[in-house]
């Protein structure tokens, strides 16, 4: 049976004040493949708010999206579709195979991604005391860490990951698959910025009729402590 791990059983005190102080504010991170998304569903099903940093990325470059341009200036207009969307896969191959060039785009969509998140989560805490972050990078972004109340790392053995990612996206390379993961923190440098982490390594399979039990029991005990938590703050 999996087992939640709480590393820190106390709220962090936040350093950066960009997210609503009346709510609740938590972070989750994890590989690409880890399981980010399952979980974060999990909570959007109990009443939690979420905010995907990934999908306000592609918001962001979608066609219209308020990246596009930027982009276009620092990549040229081959990395624009001629519908002027981001082309992602052409963006794709050039980035997780060459450190400059994702630099320069993280330089552009992260403040940008930070202002569209923490934007969004004001809006939320007007009808929401519990917000949810799925932040893919959270372990390389300490303004994220210091703005948080809390940090939850989803962890999973790298082959785990490959074996759902090519499942989950059986046109994407296995080479690229490779070439993403090795540009992602390491599952130590996750665990070093944890609060809690869960552990989403067992399978579920199609027969299995107790889906995702081994999330909703870690996850019952994290919403239990949060719970304390909140209610001390307050
Ligand atoms: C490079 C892009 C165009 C590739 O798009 P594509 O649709 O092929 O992939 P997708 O967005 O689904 O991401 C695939 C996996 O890579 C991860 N990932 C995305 N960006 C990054 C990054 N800069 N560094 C490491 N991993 C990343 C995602 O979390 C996901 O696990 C896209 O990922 C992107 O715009 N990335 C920059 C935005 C970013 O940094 N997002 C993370 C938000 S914290
Ligand atoms: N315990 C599990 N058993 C089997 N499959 C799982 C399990 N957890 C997640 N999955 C599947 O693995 C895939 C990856 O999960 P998910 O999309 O939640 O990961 P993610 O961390 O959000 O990925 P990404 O960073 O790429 O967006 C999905 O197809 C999901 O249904």
């Amino acid at each position: 049976m999996a087992d939640v791990s709480i590393i820190h059983p106390y709220l962090r005190t936040r350093e950066n004040f960009s997210l609503p102080k009346n709510a609740l504010c938590v972070g989750i991170t994890g590989g690409m493949g880890s399981g980010k998304s399952t979980v974060t569903q999990l909570f959007k099903q109990i009443g939690w708010a979420v905010i995907d940093l990934d999908k306000m990325a592609q918001e962001l470059t979608e066609q219209g999206g308020a990246a596009i341009k930027p982009l276009a200036q620092a990549f040229g207009e081959s990395v624009i579709t001629q519908d002027g969307a981001l082309n992602r896969v052409a963006m794709r191959e050039m980035v997780f195979n060459d450190k400059q060039a994702k630099q320069t785009l993280e330089s552009i969509l992260h403040p940008m991604i930070h202002d569209a998140a923490a934007a969004q989560a004001h809006r939320f805490a007007q009808t929401h005391r519990k917000i949810i972050f799925d932040i893919p990078l959270l372990a390389e972004s300490e303004q994220w860490q210091k703005a948080l109340d809390w940090i939850v790392v989803i962890d999973c053995p790298r082959e785990i990951q490959i074996e759902r990612i090519r499942q989950r996206n059986p046109n994407l390379p296995f080479p690229t698959i490779e070439a993403i993961l090795n540009q992602q923190a390491s599952r130590e440098a996750r665990r070093a910025i944890a609060d809690a982490v869960i552990d989403n390594s067992p399978q579920n399979t199609v027969e299995n009729r107790n889906k995702h039990l081994h999330l909703y029991t870690q996850i019952n005990i994290i919403i239990n402590k949060l719970q304390h938590y909140q209610e001390e703050r307050l």
